[in-house]
């Protein structure tokens, strides 16, 4: 993610170069200008695991009264190629995505400046797209850290608050390390950092939030990768059990932050039903002024050329199967009215990752 609150010249010809390309429909920077300090990007890649290969790049946010970005003379053409269009992309937030699973090498911390840009899963987008944030909206992030969503809400708009909140002291500081390395001082009262248990968050600040994104503790299935011994692997096993019942008790806090009208997105990165469409069903029913919203046509179709979309929520609930034909691909989708999930490919850096939209009642 390229940071709009710096230098952002050449990253993205190097990246046209390197075969990347826009994820987001209405951008294609191939004719991107500008008259600012050039940027140089180590070139040599990594192949190997936890491969990232996304890459947002902003332009200037209308709504920020501090921009401290050199990229307001980029001069930004229509993408072609994309397909039918996402219905609200954010207009600031320019995405990268590359076809084959590609590392950039993190940039260190130069003291002083801020970074240039941060790696992320790209399907870790989609639930800060279906938050949809709006200049001057009440933002909370429930489950914040490390801050690779809060980071990309900052890059979609310039939200009136936005609070990250993590109760972890250890991730709290590496949240606020993310915060500092990527935000200018000018947004500090902004964007705040709260250490609260997500839990009891709803009863303390009931009503105060437009929007609450609820990128809830998981399974994580694509840390198994990862797991090193059985020992831990038991451990996680255990875990497990007892996520669903912490997760109800996040989503319920955050429906009750938000105000009337106002728009939880629940999401996880496991395949797990249990802590995905269980979730939404159980705590809908607590809340009958609150129904899920249809991602589908919103997101799952407009994407569809990257990601691979289920809706399928197992345990034998009805499902309607639907192919879709792309430019490039024919993807079989599977439709529920909870959540959409996105399930991981061979040779593809990312997924899984689960979302689901609830609005409230005004
Ligand atoms: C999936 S991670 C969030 C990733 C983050 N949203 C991002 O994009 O970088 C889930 C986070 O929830 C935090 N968490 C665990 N229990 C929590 C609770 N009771 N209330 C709020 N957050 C909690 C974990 O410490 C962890 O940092």
């Amino acid at each position: 993610m390229l940071n709009r609150f710096t230098a952002v010249t050449g990253i993205a010809q190097i990246l046209r170069a390197q075969g990347f390309s826009t994820l987001l429909p209405q951008t294609d920077v191939s004719v991107l200008h500008s008259n600012g300090p050039s940027t140089v990007l180590n070139s040599k890649y990594q192949e190997g695991k936890d491969t990232l290969s996304t890459l947002c790049i902003s332009k200037g946010c209308p709504g920020d009264p501090h921009p401290q970005s050199d990229n307001s003379s980029f001069a930004l053409g229509q993408d072609s190629e994309s397909e039918p269009a996402l219905s609200f992309p954010p207009p600031s937030l320019q995405c990268y995505i590359h076809p084959s699973p590609l590392r950039f090498p993190s940039q260190a911390h130069r003291p002083g400046q801020l970074k240039q840009y941060y790696l992320l899963n790209a399907a870790s987008l989609l639930p800060v797209l279906a938050l949809q944030v709006k200049d001057g909206e009440k933002v909370l992030d429930l489950c914040s850290a490390p801050g690779g969503k809060a980071l990309a809400i900052m890059q979609s708009a310039s939200p009136a608050l936005l609070c990250c909140n993590e109760p972890d002291l250890h991730r709290r500081d590496w949240l606020a390390k993310t915060l500092e390395s990527f935000l200018p001082h000018s947004l500090k009262s902004r964007v705040i950092v709260s250490a609260q248990d997500g839990r009891s968050f709803g009863q303390r600040e009931a009503g105060l939030y437009d929007k609450v994104l609820v990128d809830a503790p998981c399974s994580n299935d694509r840390s198994w990768l990862y797991s090193c011994n059985s020992q831990q692997g038991e451990q996680r096993l255990k875990e497990r059990a007892r996520l669903p019942s912490l997760q109800a008790q996040l989503l319920r806090s955050a429906l009750l932050a938000v105000c009337p009208g106002g728009t939880v997105v629940y999401s996880t990165c496991t395949l797990s039903s249990f802590e995905n469409f269980s979730v939404v069903e159980t705590v809908l029913k607590d809340f009958p002024e609150a129904e899920a919203e249809d991602l589908w046509e919103e997101i799952a179709i407009p994407l569809s050329k990257y990601f691979t979309f289920s809706s399928n929520p197992g345990h034998g609930q009805t499902t309607q199967e639907a192919t879709l034909k792309t430019q490039d691909a024919s993807v079989s989708f599977y439709r529920h009215r909870l959540g959409i999930l996105v399930v991981p490919q061979l040779g593809k850096s990312w997924g899984p990752m689960f979302l689901a939209r609830i609005r409230t009642r005004k």
